[in-house]
């Protein structure tokens, strides 16, 4: 069997930004308006700090106006509380993200329902979340969206394909399950508890792994030809022991990629892939947003 096409995410999400960047220009120069986007991160974790630089860089990059905010692990649920509500009222800003997962103390449902609605580029309010599987207008989760855009650009209709999305997370697995459902998939969702998970996934089409366990998706569990999206990152020290020592790490998904490109018609890789599409799905959110606030769109 021929090798996978590999899915170019981040080629697709440079375009994409490419794309964003020009309508950002458009929204100034007609409008006035720049859109902005606040980032607040509690604690220190590394892997968070590398998203969190890279959601500044290119937020900039496309002409947006960006802040982030750094608050210490030890800050307490009313302090970050307090923070989200400056920002649901500040307006140089249209999207505001809190990094999750958030330190133990503070409960995560209580920092998403103090978001306004408006600005939730996370798409993880209960007014997105319930306009997206009622089929209305929403801001939706970023990382669904990526997938959903590179979907349709490898598989053009997905109408009447089988897709199972393991996990079931608010953020991803759930979203995502609704996005293609509303393309006309039949959709599985699988979670910790789903009973012979390789027996299911080998009913798929499409392919979502949203888990975050390192290579759980194996060659055998894959039909041939189906479309696979890996959504998981586990981030392990690097392969060359000096590099490790060094303190760097490598990225590996959900999918044992090596095999599985063997078997499926297409593939994202991790990194490269659905990461990269993430932000972008975050700037053109962001953009949404700004543009619905301001009354344009
Ligand atoms: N590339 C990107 O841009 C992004 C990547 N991610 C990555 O995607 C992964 C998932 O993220 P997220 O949804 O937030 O994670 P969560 O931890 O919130 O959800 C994980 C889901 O996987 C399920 N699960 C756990 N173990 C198994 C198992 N053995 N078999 C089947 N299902 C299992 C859980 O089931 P149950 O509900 O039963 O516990 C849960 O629904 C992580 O690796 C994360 O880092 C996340 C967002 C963006
Ligand atoms: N409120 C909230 N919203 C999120 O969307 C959210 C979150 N919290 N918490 C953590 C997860 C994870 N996540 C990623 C974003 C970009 C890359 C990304 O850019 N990945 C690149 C490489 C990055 C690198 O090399 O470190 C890639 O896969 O190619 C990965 C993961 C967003 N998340």
């Amino acid at each position: 069997m021929a090798q996978a096409k590999l899915i170019d995410g981040k080629a697709f999400a440079a375009d994409l930004r490419a794309k964003i960047a020009e309508d950002v220009a458009e929204l100034k120069a007609k409008h006035g308006v720049t859109p902005g986007l606040a980032v607040v991160l509690v604690g220190e974790d590394p892997a968070s700090q590398v998203y969190v630089r890279n959601k500044g860089e290119q937020t900039e990059a496309a002409g947006m106006y960006s802040e982030t905010h750094r608050l210490p692990a030890d800050t307490s649920q009313d302090e970050l509380l307090a923070v989200v509500a400056k920002l649901n009222a500040d307006p140089k800003i249209h999207g505001v993200l809190v990094q999750f997962p958030v330190p133990p103390h503070i409960s995560q449902m209580d920092v998403v329902a103090a978001l306004s609605p408006d600005k939730d580029v996370d798409g993880l309010t209960v007014t997105n979340a319930g306009r997206l599987a009622s089929g209305l207008p929403a801001l939706t989760p970023c990382t669904p969206l990526g997938c959903m855009m590179l979907l349709k650009d490898t598989l053009g209709d997905l109408s009447g394909k089988n897709a199972v999305v393991i996990g079931r997370s608010n953020l991803m697995g759930k979203p995502m399950a609704q996005m293609l459902l509303a393309a006309d998939c039949t959709v599985t969702i699988a979670h910790s508890r789903s009973k012979d998970l390789p027996g299911i996934v080998r009913q798929a089409d499409i392919v979502v792994a949203a888990v975050g366990r390192a290579e759980m998706v194996k060659a055998d569990w894959v039909k041939p030809g189906a479309t696979v999206i890996d959504v998981g990152i586990t981030r392990y020290p690097a392969r060359d022991p000096a590099a490790a020592a060094a303190g760097k790490t490598r990225l590996v998904g959900d999918v044992a990629f090596d095999e599985v490109k063997e078997v499926a018609g297409a593939i994202t890789p991790v990194p490269g892939g659905v990461g990269p599409m993430t932000i972008a799905c975050l700037l053109a959110n962001t953009l949404t947003a700004a543009k619905r606030l301001s009354g344009i769109a």
